[in-house]
């Protein structure tokens, strides 16, 4: 763990403007990013969301400022990439075996293959398997494990996971999600065009459009963290995942149709979205702040 500064600001946007061929992708850009933060990064296609966290990888020249824990990522590029745990959008074109990469990766960030190999496993991807051949010769899906694995099994501050569920089966995904549930104490930016499936796991969502931010929501703000939400949630037939689930959140019920409880304020997007992977199954939703009816 790195040493934080008292405001606990991790990462500073200011002023960022990003021109490709003429044409601003970043536009004058700014967005603080506090310790603890965990980010959805939503937007439509060409928002602008690869960019920005190509910017803070200190992979590209830009108009303006990005600092990471007060360091220019351009000019402390080992030092910022130390600390953050990235996996791509579009996984890079490697030729190294997979076995000579995955100890490559451990060395280089300071772990063991085994941490690596074991998240993988939970992935479904077995590593000593596919060892012998080259990354670029992975399937799509066996890429992103791999590169999952990696991200997951070192040391960091940060997790930057860009689009990270594109290319896998609905299985590896949800593992993931717990992967990452299981770090919440990270902070974390997982860029998205689903929030619905992201959503469980962040604590603020910000959506970009052309360059620009549209919508920068602190969950916590919103509600307040003291505030609680009275529910009433309706199923349409009863499926014994979502009593598992819903029991978890210890809503009850007398039919196993209609359940009641409360979500903290600050759980609030959490809540909704554990309740979209039931979006089939769900007939009404009712929230109000309790005593506030
Ligand atoms: N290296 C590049 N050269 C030229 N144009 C680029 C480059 N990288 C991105 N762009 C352009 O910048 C815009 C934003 O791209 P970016 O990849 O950041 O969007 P995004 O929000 O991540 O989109 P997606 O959801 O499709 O991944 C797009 O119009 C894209 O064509």
């Amino acid at each position: 763990m790195g040493c934080f500064d008292m405001t606990k600001t991790l990462i500073d946007v200011k002023d960022v403007t990003k021109v490709f061929k003429k044409q601003k992708t970043l536009d004058n850009l700014s967005l603080t990013i506090e310790l603890g933060d965990r980010i959805a990064l939503v937007g439509s296609n060409g928002a602008g969301k690869t960019t920005i966290i190509r910017c803070l990888l200190g992979e590209y020249t830009f108009d303006g400022e990005v600092l990471f824990d007060g360091m220019d990522p351009r000019k402390n590029r080992e030092d910022v990439l130390g600390r953050i745990g990235f996996v791509p959008q579009i996984p890079p074109p490697l030729r190294m075996p997979v076995h000579d990469l995955v100890n490559y990766v451990a060395k280089a960030c300071g772990t063991d293959t085994t941490q690596i190999s074991e998240i993988a496993t939970r992935m479904g991807l077995d590593i000593f398997e596919i060892e012998k051949k080259p990354f670029m010769k992975l399937s799509g899906g066996q890429k992103q494990k791999l590169l999952i694995a990696m991200a997951l099994g070192r040391p960091c501050d940060l997790l930057v996971f860009d689009e990270p569920t594109a290319n896998l089966d609905p299985a590896a995904r949800q593992v993931l999600f717990d992967l990452l549930a299981e770090r919440s104490d990270k902070s974390m930016i997982i860029s998205s065009h689903r929030l619905e499936e992201v959503a469980a796991l962040v604590n603020r969502v910000v959506e970009m459009d052309r360059g620009r931010i549209v919508l920068n929501d602190h969950v916590e703000d919103a509600v307040g963290t003291a505030g609680r939400l009275q529910c009433r949630v309706v199923i349409s037939k009863y499926v014994e995942a979502f009593e598992k689930t819903i029991s978890e959140w210890n809503f009850t019920s007398q039919d196993k149709m209609e359940w009641v409880g409360e979500v903290g304020g600050p759980d609030r997007l959490r809540f909704l979205g554990t309740l979209s992977r039931y979006v089939g199954l769900v007939k009404a939703v009712h929230m109000d702040e309790a005593g506030k009816a």
